[in-house]
């Protein structure tokens, strides 16, 4: 039985890489937010301004937790999902974790493109986007330190690199 979760900042490339990842290996694919969504009736943004980011939490906790039912899957979660409750512990207990590793630099440029989807950026650009990525993220690091496994995705993965990543894993899980 297989059960990978993608983990990283927002912009790491977790539900992009995670979908490859997942068909490359055989796998089921679950994006935890896409997850939410469905059984929310609501988007990520619409949870945010409705209930806040602490009730965020809470359900993107209990998700966690029903996703991780799952078998022979890929799980990409959100961005502050290892950041919460015990989570980080829970995804190592339940799973194998691979931790997409980027630069603020690299998550400033990709995130100034796609940034109005993700309430957590909201109203932030230019310097003071860079400022937030830079202070967010190292406090998240530790957290995302814990993954069982660390993969370089500050250049876009190629068909090849997804390729060399699936083998990798193959080998352990
Ligand atoms: N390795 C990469 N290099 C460049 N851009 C990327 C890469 N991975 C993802 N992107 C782009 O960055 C944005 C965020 O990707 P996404 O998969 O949604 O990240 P996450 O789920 O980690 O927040 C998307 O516009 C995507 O096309
Ligand atoms: O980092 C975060 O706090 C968040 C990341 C988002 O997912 P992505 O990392 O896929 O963007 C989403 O869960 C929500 O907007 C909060
Ligand atoms: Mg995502």
């Amino acid at each position: 039985m297989k059960r990978i979760f993608l983990i990283g900042y927002m912009g790491a490339g977790k539900t992009t890489v995670g979908k490859d990842l997942a068909k490359r290996m055989g796998l089921s694919f679950i994006d935890l937010d896409c997850y939410i969504e469905a059984r929310y009736h609501r988007t990520v943004g619409q949870i945010f301004a409705e209930k806040g980011e602490e009730a965020f939490r809470d359900i993107e906790r209990r998700m966690l937790h029903e996703v991780a039912m799952f078998e022979d899957v890929l799980i990409s979660t959100g961005g502050g999902a290892p950041c919460f409750f015990d989570n980080m512990e829970f995804m190592n207990e339940t799973g194998l974790t691979v931790y997409l590793k980027v630069s603020v630099e690299e998550l400033a440029k990709r995130l100034e493109i796609c940034k109005s989807t993700r309430p957590v950026l909201k109203g932030r650009s230019g310097d003071e986007l860079v400022a937030f990525i830079a202070e967010s993220l190292e406090k998240r690091t530790p957290h995302y330190m814990k993954a069982s496994i660390v993969f370089d995705a500050e250049v876009m993965l190629t068909e090849t690199d997804v390729h060399e990543i699936s083998e990798a894993l193959e080998k352990i899980v």
